[in-house]
């Protein structure tokens, strides 16, 4: 105020020559001048709203031309600002950092302290509690591959149909109601995961009403506090939450009660995340139970869908591709049933599933993260405190180290596995410098090994049960938009039911 006061009895010229001071020292000392700032905004324009706009057309191309130039930087992106850090030349030095903090990342980026918001944290609101959540998960998978098996039959049933005719399906959203089928089953017993009030309402929170997420971006950061509460987006969105909880209290309430029987009875059943959830908290952290369980479908349903998609749209124009994927299905399952040896065997598919995680990564920055303190790289390039940091993915397209780095080669991995020192690297859960699909380090995905195997089963009925080919006016496979590289969920595929040389 006093300041104001004081430039008040300035002439204008003095004014002005102090407020460009302060903008020069506001610039200076929010960007350390080491690393450069790519200035997006054009002629005279004040704001970054036209520069946001232009970032979702064209952000992932500007940021892999500026990344040949600089191998740090600072941009606006069209979800704000950003230290972008080459991944070639960094990820393997941060990928254990500890003053770089992905729960906080999400928490700025995606609003995660907002209601409706909470369960973007993929749980990580409580911290490590996830990490052990998933870990347990992992742990399970042996037992679970049978009931994945059956769910992915039913649910593929239901959405795919038994129709002998060709037919046109969209893919993305139909294998998104596959794997909330059958995440559902494996995570939260088989009663609610089977309910239609519930599918319906847990697709719609981790798919279209995310967008309320996009829709605050627009908004100025000291304004959200307030938008958030009357934008319809956003009340939507906690509508929704609600609407999930009053579905799934009454669950978590008998559930506990029927873990309480079966203590007393010395029964051993099968646990689940829910079980997991309320372990762990049992452990001393507050939390709540909806929010977690939400969490993990939120952490699923787009991401696997999307693998799948991607991976669905890859195979299909390849005929003899998916003969052989099929013939894989068929002698692991003739061999071992399904069980976790089943999805040890599908190595050719475990291969092609890599390869289109390498070449449609969700994102083309990962390892996104926030820096809690101010602190220097080994080459002296200094990360300031409360900057979201992100890591390229570029070199996974890089001849160096993928010959033909453009071309989708499904046996690209099944050969690495052959190389000595490189196998470990190439199965489709393993994490590198090298691929960064499931991110890389401390904060990489630890629902990757849940993830794949989910994968491989459901594709291992597609391609037993359906036959598959494009549509003669195809949409674009993918959407870009910024970073991200999704599946269109527009995009159709036609699909018609084949008579199976096995029973799955
Ligand atoms: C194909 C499916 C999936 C894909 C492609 C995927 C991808 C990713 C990626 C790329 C990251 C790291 C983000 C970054 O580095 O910026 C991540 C983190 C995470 N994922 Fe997944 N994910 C998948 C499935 C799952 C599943 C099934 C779960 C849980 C059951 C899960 C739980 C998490 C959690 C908790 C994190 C945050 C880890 C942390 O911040 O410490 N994900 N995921």
């Amino acid at each position: 105020m006093a300041i104001l006061e004081f430039m008040d009895h300035l002439p204008p010229s003095a004014s002005w020559a102090i407020a460009a001071l302060f903008l020069v020292l506001w610039k200076y000392l929010s960007f350390p001048t080491e690393i450069p700032v790519i200035e997006t905004r054009k002629g005279a324009e004040v704001s970054y709203a036209k520069a946001k706009q232009r970032f979702t057309a064209g952000g992932a191309s500007l940021i892999r031309f500026t990344e040949a130039k600089f191998k740090a930087f600072f941009i606006i992106t069209d979800l704000g600002e950003r230290l972008i850090l080459s991944g070639q030349r960094y990820a393997h030095e941060l990928r254990n950092e500890t003053r770089l903090d992905s729960g906080l990342f999400l928490e700025k980026d995606l609003y995660t302290t907002l209601p409706g918001f909470e369960p973007f944290s993929n749980g990580r609101r409580h911290g490590r509690i996830t990490h052990d959540i998933v870990a347990r998960l992992t742990r399970t998978i042996p037992a679970v591959v049978q009931p994945i098996a059956e769910e992915a039959s039913l649910s593929i049933r239901e959405v795919w149909t038994d129709e002998k005719e060709w037919h046109a399906i969209n893919i993305q959203p139909s294998l998104a109601r596959i794997i909330a089928s059958v995440a559902g089953r494996i995570y939260i017993g088989e009663e609610l995961s089977r309910n239609p009030r519930w599918l319906d309402a847990i697709l719609s929170y981790t798919g279209k009403d995310v967008l309320a997420i996009y829709v605050l971006k627009k908004w100025p950061e000291w304004t959200i506090p307030l938008v958030h509460w009357l934008l319809p987006s956003c009340r939507n969105l906690r509508r929704r939450q609600q609407e999930l909880r009053q579905l799934l209290l009454p669950v978590i309430a008998q559930r506990r009660e029927q873990r309480a029987r079966q203590a007393s009875n010395k029964e051993k059943p099968q646990l689940d995340i829910l079980d997991f959830i309320e372990e762990s908290a049992h452990r001393g952290e507050a939390y709540d139970p909806v929010i977690s369980t939400i969490a993990f479908f939120f952490a699923t349903i787009p991401t696997a869908s999307d693998l799948l998609t991607k991976v669905i749209f890859d195979i299909v124009s390849r005929p003899d591709l998916v003969a052989e994927l099929r013939q894989e299905v068929i002698g692991a399952v003739e061999s071992h049933g399904w069980s976790r040896n089943t999805i040890h065997s599908l190595k050719r598919m475990d291969s092609a599933i890599k390869e289109t995680q390498r070449l449609q990564p969700v994102s083309s920055i990962l390892m996104r993260r926030l820096a809690t303190e101010t602190f220097a790289l080994k080459d002296g390039t200094v990360i300031p405190k409360g900057k979201i940091v992100g890591v390229t993915i570029h070199h996974m397209w890089d001849a160096e180290l993928y010959p033909e780095p453009k071309k989708y080669d499904p046996y690209r991995f099944l050969r690495m596995k052959e190389n000595p020192g490189q196998e470990h690297k190439a199965h489709a859960v393993a994490t590198s410098v090298e691929h960064m699909g499931f991110g890389h380090g401390n904060a990489a995905c630890p629902g990757r090994f849940f993830a794949v195997a989910a994968v491989k089963v459901i594709l291992s009925h597609i391609l037993v049960r359906y036959e598959i080919k494009s549509v003669e006016s195809e949409m674009p496979r993918t959407l870009s938009a910024g970073i991200s590289c999704i599946a269109n969920p527009m995009a159709q595929l036609m699909v018609r039911r084949r008579e199976e040389e096995i029973a799955l």
